[in-house]
């Protein structure tokens, strides 16, 4: 199979949420076309590109060629790479760039980069001039899955992981394949997190079929564009039932409640990357059901020996330093945005691909289940 060109050649994923409908483009070389494709559909617009330290010098000026090709200008903002980033200071510095460059409430946030700067550029892009459209351009695996589809945008605190934001969908989401062959193994890893996550939530068929052909995803055959388009589907279709997470949207966060926990718990750094937090709680979150004979421990089994086969952690111990004890863990858990009048709420499993949203669940149960992990 040859990978597309163009972007007449993309693959086109569309997320239905009305006046707020977009695509999401993907393939092999489309930051070349951003230009077109966003000046076709946002019209005489000015632009601010968001990049960190990596990914800036890597490919912010090719975007900003591609851009001003079709008439668009650009300014650059700098933002330090690393999940650090997503704090008060930094998003002060991007929304004081966005203001000094005197973009209006028409123009463009443009997140060029990871999660991060997805999560970081697209709040601002929520709270300047009370609102201002924004494009992604995802250049990790992570964000090209998931990250960049849906529009949940904000920042850490010490208290918890995107504890302040908001919902504000971006315009378009331009997902470039071919950026990702610059991605260090371990983040392009991490990312994998995510794409195995939409199999273990209700497409036990794209499990089977990630366990025969992760190999091809990692290497950049075709299989990485079927991965990144069925995870995108998977996402669009989510997110366009239940935008702002009042039901099943909360099935997306598999793994994430232990996992965010142990994001926190390593402040937020190289300890512990988001995918790997993920993939660690996706792990826990089938043990945890299997104790609670809701799902076979061979279930639990069968996603850890995948996870670990592509070299993921999927264990506490893997994770460097010291961790809080249970109660430590559980004072982070009780933070989480899903806890509802103060109780609970997982994402457990009756097994592969059958996750499935637990409201109360005892805080004992998960508190004992930690203790005896740990
Ligand atoms: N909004 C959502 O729906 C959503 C979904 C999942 C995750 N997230 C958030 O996303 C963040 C994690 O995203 P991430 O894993 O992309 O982290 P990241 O943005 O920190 O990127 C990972 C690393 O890869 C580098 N990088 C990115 N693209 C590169 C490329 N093409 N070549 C070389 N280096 C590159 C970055 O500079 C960084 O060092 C977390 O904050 C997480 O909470 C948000
Ligand atoms: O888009 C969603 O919804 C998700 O839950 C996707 C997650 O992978 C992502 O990490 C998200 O940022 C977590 O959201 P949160 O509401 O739990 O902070
Ligand atoms: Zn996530």
């Amino acid at each position: 199979m040859t990978h597309p060109a163009s972007s007449s050649a993309a693959i086109r994923v569309g997320v239905d949420l009305g006046a707020r409908s977009y695509d999401i483009l993907i393939g092999r070389g489309l930051i070349d076309d951003a230009g077109a494709e966003i000046a076709r559909r946002l019209p005489k617009v000015r632009a601010a590109i968001v990049a960190d330290a990596h990914v800036g010098p890597l490919y912010r000026q090719r975007l900003a060629d591609a851009l001003e090709a079709s008439g668009i200008a650009s300014v650059g903002i700098d933002v330090p790479a690393g999940e650090g980033s997503k704090n008060f200071a930094i998003l002060e510095s991007v929304v004081r760039g966005i203001l000094a460059a005197r973009l209006e409430r028409g123009d463009i946030v443009v997140a060029l980069g990871g999660g991060v700067i997805g999560d970081l550029s697209g709040f601002a892009a929520a709270i300047v001039r009370r609102g201002m459209r924004f494009v992604q351009v995802p250049t990790s695996l992570l964000a090209q899955v998931d990250s960049s589809v849906g529009g949940k945008t904000g920042i850490n605190t010490p208290e918890g992981k995107n504890l302040v934001g908001a919902f504000h969908q971006p315009s378009l989401v331009i997902a470039d394949t071919a950026l990702l062959d610059t991605l260090t193994p371990r983040e392009f890893r991490a990312g994998y997190a995510e794409v195995a996550k939409y199999g273990l939530i209700d497409d036990p068929a794209f499990f089977a079929w990630l366990e025969g052909n992760w190999r091809g995803v990692f290497a950049g055959g075709p299989e990485r564009e079927h991965a990144v388009a069925t995870s995108c589907r998977a996402k669009a279709k989510v997110v366009g039932a239940d935008e702002t997470e009042t039901g099943d949207r909360a099935l997306l966060n598999l793994g994430h409640t232990f996992g965010h926990a142990l994001e926190a718990a390593t402040g937020y750094s190289q300890r512990l990357v988001h995918g790997e937090g993920v993939s660690i709680g996706m792990v826990l979150a089938h043990r945890f059901s299997a104790r609670m004979n809701l799902a076979s421990p061979d279930d639990a089994a069968r996603v850890t020996t995948h996870l670990r086969a592509v070299g993921l952690p999927t264990e506490l111990s893997e994770i460097p330093g010291d961790l809080p004890d249970a109660d430590g863990l559980m004072a982070l858990i009780a933070q989480d945005k899903k806890v509802s009048r103060g109780t609970l709420t997982f994402i457990l499993t009756r097994g592969i691909g059958q996750a499935f949203i637990a409201k109360d669940v005892p805080p004992s149960a998960v508190r004992d289940f930690l203790a005896d992990t740990l």
